[in-house]
This record gives C-alpha cells, sequence and structure tokens, in this order.
C-alpha cells in the first residue's frame, strides 16, 4: 500500500468514531481506492444509484462526481451531522438523498418506480449481505442495470456459482442468489482488495463485484429476462422469489416435497409436462428450469 495516497475526509473525520462491529464498520480508507472503484463502474449520465451504508461517504464522494442521483442509506445516526455537512451542496442541490434507516426496512420498488435502470453501488456490511442482496434482487428485479458491490469472496462466489451441468457448478453454494444471477446479469468482474484499504483493517478478504445486464466480460449464453413491467408480472417476479426460497431451504428435499400447501399432483404433472424427473430437487434445476416451473405454478394459482 503506497503511502502518498489522500486520506478520505469521512475517514480522517471519523478517526475517533466508534466503529461498530456489528454493522460491517469498514470504511475505505483512501479518496483514490474509492475514485478508481467507481472509474471501473459504467454508469450513465441521470442515472439513478443506490448506495447501502454511507459511512464516512468516500462511495458517496467519488459516485457523486459523476452525473448521476445517489439514494443512500446509512444506519449510524452518530454520523449524520458529519454526513449532511460533508454533502451539504449535493444535498442542496438534489443530487442525494441521505436517509439515516435501516436500509432493510426501505421499499426499493416505489422508491424506484420511475426510474427505468438503477445502479447500485456499496460496500456493504457484512452481516446483512445475504439479506440485502436478496432485498435488491426482490425489490429492484430487471430494473438493476449495474450491481457494484465490495464483498467477501465468499458471497461472491455464492452469487456467481454456474448452473448444474456447468463447470464450476457446486451444489452447495447454487441457490437463489445464483439462479437471479444468472437470469438478470450478462457479465461479471472481480477485482481484489487489499485489507489496508479499510480501516480498521478486515480479517477477511474483500473484491469489488461489478456485474452488468451489458454485453462484454464473460458473457452468460442462455439469459431469460422476466419483464416486470405489467403488475402481474410483478407478482409473477414476487412469487418466483418466494419459490426458490421456498424450494432451496431444504436443499437435500425433492422439489416435490417443499411446498406442503401444494396438491402433490399439481407440481408432479408440471414436472412432467417439463421433462424433469419426479425426484429432483432444487439444486439440480437450471434457472430456466426453475423460471418455467413457477410460471406454471403461478398460471394455476392465478390463472
Ligand atoms: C463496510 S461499511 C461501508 C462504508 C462506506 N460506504 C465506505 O465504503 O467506506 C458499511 C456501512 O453500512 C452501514 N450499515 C450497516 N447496517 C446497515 C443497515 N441495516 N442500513 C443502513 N446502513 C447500514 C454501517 O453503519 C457502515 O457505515
Amino acid at each position: 500500500m503506497k503511502q502518498n495516497k489522500t486520506p478520505d475526509a469521512g475517514y480522517l473525520a471519523n478517526l475517533a468514531h466508534n466503529f461498530r462491529k456489528s454493522w460491517g464498520q469498514n470504511f475505505l480508507r483512501y479518496c483514490e481506492d474509492a475514485g478508481k472503484l467507481v472509474d471501473k463502474i459504467d454508469l450513465t449520465d441521470n442515472m439513478a444509484v443506490l448506495e447501502i451504508g454511507v459511512g464516512g461517504g468516500a462511495l458517496t464522494a467519488a459516485l457523486l462526481k459523476r452525473n448521476v442521483t445517489v439514494y443512500a442509506y446509512e444506519i449510524d445516526k452518530t454520523l449524520e451531522t458529519f454526513l449532511n455537512l460533508r454533502f451539504a451542496e449535493s444535498l442542496a442541490q438534489g443530487r442525494l438523498h441521505l436517509s439515516f434507516t435501516d436500509a432493510l426496512a426501505a421499499d426499493w420498488t416505489q422508491l424506484f418506480a420511475r426510474f427505468e435502470k438503477v445502479a447500485v453501488v456499496s460496500n456493504l456490511p457484512y452481516s446483512l449481505t445475504r439479506e440485502l442482496i436478496n432485498k435488491i434482487y426482490r425489490e429492484l428485479g430487471e430494473k438493476i442495470g449495474i450491481l457494484a458491490l465490495m464483498l467477501q469472496k465468499e458471497a461472491i462466489n455464492r452469487l456467481l456459482c454456474p448452473p448444474p451441468g456447468r463447470t464450476n457448478y457446486q451444489a452447495k453454494l447454487y441457490g437463489l442468489q445464483a439462479v437471479i444471477t444468472q437470469m438478470l446479469f450478462r457479465s461479471a468482474e472481480r477485482y481484489k482488495i487489499s485489507r489496508q484499504a479499510f480501516f480498521p483493517v478486515p480479517h477477511v478478504d474483500n473484491e469489488f463485484l461489478i456485474m452488468t445486464t451489458e454485453k462484454g466480460g464473460e458473457e452468460k449464453s442462455d439469459i431469460y429476462f422476466p419483464r416486470q413491467n405489467s403488475i402481474r408480472d410483478q407478482k409473477l417476479w414476487l412469487y418466483f422469489i418466494d419459490f426458490l426460497q421456498t424450494a432451496f431451504q431444504n436443499r437435500r428435499k425433492q422439489i416435490r416435497n417443499c411446498f406442503s400447501t401444494l396438491p402433490n399432483e399439481q407440481l408432479s404433472a408440471i414436472l412432467l409436462k417439463a421433462g424433469l424427473p419426479l425426484t429432483v430437487r432444487a439444486e439440480e434445476l437450471t434457472p430456466q428450469e426453475l423460471w418455467q416451473i413457477a410460471c406454471e405454478l403461478f398460471e394455476a394459482k392465478n390463472g
């Protein structure tokens, strides 16, 4: 780590801050690091950006150098005075919307309803990674144009696990997040980040993952893009997420036995129609197969 980097104002001002491990408070230490991360992201002009966990504001400041509007959350109210002062100009211009609340309690479907695409750019709090990504996928779905997250290697492997039948498939990693990632994104790039880039220095390695819906990077071939532009499609998307949650909850169970509220014959008929064995488990199904089953169940339920 070079010594001539510029300490971020948020890191410097908050050195005496009570860094809370439970909130995953490891702030980016240097302006240049935050700037380089944001420079790798293909943000388009006037794009709406969701940032979860502002911390000292290193990433927020780098984002605000671009022509975007940032909607940001920070749970730690002791940072409020500092952040309101640091970003007074952007707040007054309406380019930054800061909410000192729990991001898990937000309604992003409603907040971003008027935007066609949203970029999610965050250095996520470690303990909430899984919950927050599930929420991002559930509430924003195909509206996510870019997903750029600082994550632990394991969390990235869970997102990027390929479906059954592909090289590097791992049953224990394959689940809701891998399925949705396969469906929504066409490219994924990951960058290793030094532990020294953060304060306090974390005990684990982080990587910055950038996924986009545009071609480029490691291209995926057989993507299905579910549309969510009608109320019915939105309901189907939520149904699909719930379906995946139930199907993968007990991953060793046959899928037929995961849905106790459904008549067993109904699911059997759908599996037969799809040419799948009745004994199949969710972890053995591709995103397309899971999507097909969920659509059939949704049709049967809603007509
Ligand atoms: C890894 S730090 C990132 C800070 C800053 N973005 C950076 O890169 O330097 C994660 C931040 O998320 C905040 N946080 C944790 N749980 C949160 C929640 N449920 N809602 C909103 N913010 C949360 C923490 O307080 C912390 O500031």
